[in-house]
């Protein structure tokens, strides 16, 4: 499966996903890794790879529909059957979302759906839950609520603070977010047309 990465910084996810499409057994080939800003480590990280890489700044875009327009562009350009979005931080418009309906997969630090939206670590510690983790998803028009694909639990400790908490969700996130491409893009797990995900059963 031709996949795109979606990054905006440092692409610590792009990196535990571009190590996940190296592997003999990897259903996947990341084919291009696309930036919403210049410079980021990110695309260092994917040029290192050998991976082609595009910056689409939406600061040169007068509307978010001509910004998700060129991303679109782009992925057809490439062949793209699979999205991955890695630390992506602009809100997708719902046109470019239905496009690619079921081919978008986000990774969220938390068990969606506590704590959507930004700082979700925070929200954990803020709430005091003792177990909190990281969410992938199939990304749906509304925000972090799509369906979900994997997750792993994550304890909070009595000494975390956000950055210890956020260290270790991060650890969690490169092991779910790698493990969620590889059911997508091999077919094991597809989005119905419900909006549910469904586990291809051999029997
Ligand atoms: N429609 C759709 N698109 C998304 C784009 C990115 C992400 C990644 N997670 C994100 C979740 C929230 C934000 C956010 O609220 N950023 C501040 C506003 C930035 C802006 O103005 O664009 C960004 C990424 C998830 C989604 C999603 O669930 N649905």
């Amino acid at each position: 499966t031709r996949v795109a990465v979606l990054i905006s910084g440092t692409g610590t996810n792009l990196q535990a996903l571009i190590e996940q499409a190296k592997r003999p057994s990897s259903a996947a080939e990341i084919v291009v890794v696309i930036s919403n800003r210049p410079g980021v480590q990110g695309l260092k990280r994917a040029s290192l790879a050998g991976i082609q890489t595009r910056v689409v700044d939406h600061k040169l875009y007068g509307s978010r529909a001509e910004f998700d327009g060129t991303i679109d562009g782009v992925l057809e350009e490439f062949g793209v059957e699979l999205v991955c979005l890695a630390g992506f931080m602009r809100i997708l418009t719902g046109t470019f979302v239905k496009k690619w309906n079921g081919k978008l997969l986000n990774i969220h630090p938390s068990l969606l759906p506590s704590f959507k939206g930004v700082n979700a670590q925070k929200q954990a510690l803020q709430a005091g839950v003792r177990v909190t983790g990281c969410t992938v998803h199939f990304v749906a028009e509304e925000v972090d609520a799509g369906a979900i694909v994997v997750q792993e639990a994550v304890s909070v400790l009595g000494s975390d603070t956000e950055d210890s908490l956020s260290d270790r969700i991060r650890e969690a996130e490169h092991r779910a977010f790698p493990a969620a491409l590889e059911l997508v893009a091999s077919g094991t797990v597809r989005l119905k047309e419900d909006g549910h995900v469904t586990w291809k059963s051999n029997s």
